[in-house]
């Protein structure tokens, strides 16, 4: 058996949020967030717990979550480290404000 029924519907939501048509709130967030890329060194001095949308999805087929609150503790670490890291004024902030909304409108369907 694939996934209980709850952990089924994080699935679904998590499908959503990283679709191509998200993109434009998504972007940051689909892959763990590349220092040397990005050009922040000192990334991983001021994020000690690391998360991105892949590695959920990861650890969901992984069945690393045993419920769904495990797997929003993951999402709510997405948002933290973004605010944390960048800051309130940061446009990618602004765009992991807008990715806790789709969250929050999926998880109500
Ligand atoms: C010099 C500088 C300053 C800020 C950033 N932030 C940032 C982040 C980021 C996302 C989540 C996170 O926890 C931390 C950082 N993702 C980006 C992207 C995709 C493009 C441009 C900036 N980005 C990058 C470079």
């Amino acid at each position: 058996k694939k996934l209980p029924l709850e952990l089924r519907f994080c699935d679904e939501v998590l499908t959503e949020l990283r679709k191509s048509k998200h993109y434009d709130i998504n972007a940051p967030f689909l892959q763990p967030v590349d220092p040397v890329a990005l050009n922040i060194p000192t990334y991983h001095k001021v994020i000690k717990k690391p998360m991105d949308l892949s590695t959920m999805a990861d650890k969901l087929a992984a069945g690393d979550y045993t419920s769904p609150k495990e797997f929003e503790k993951d999402f709510d670490l997405i948002i933290k480290n973004c605010k944390l890291f960048n800051g309130e004024e940061h446009i990618v902030y602004a765009q992991a404000l807008r990715l806790q909304d789709l969250y929050r409108a999926e998880m109500s369907k």
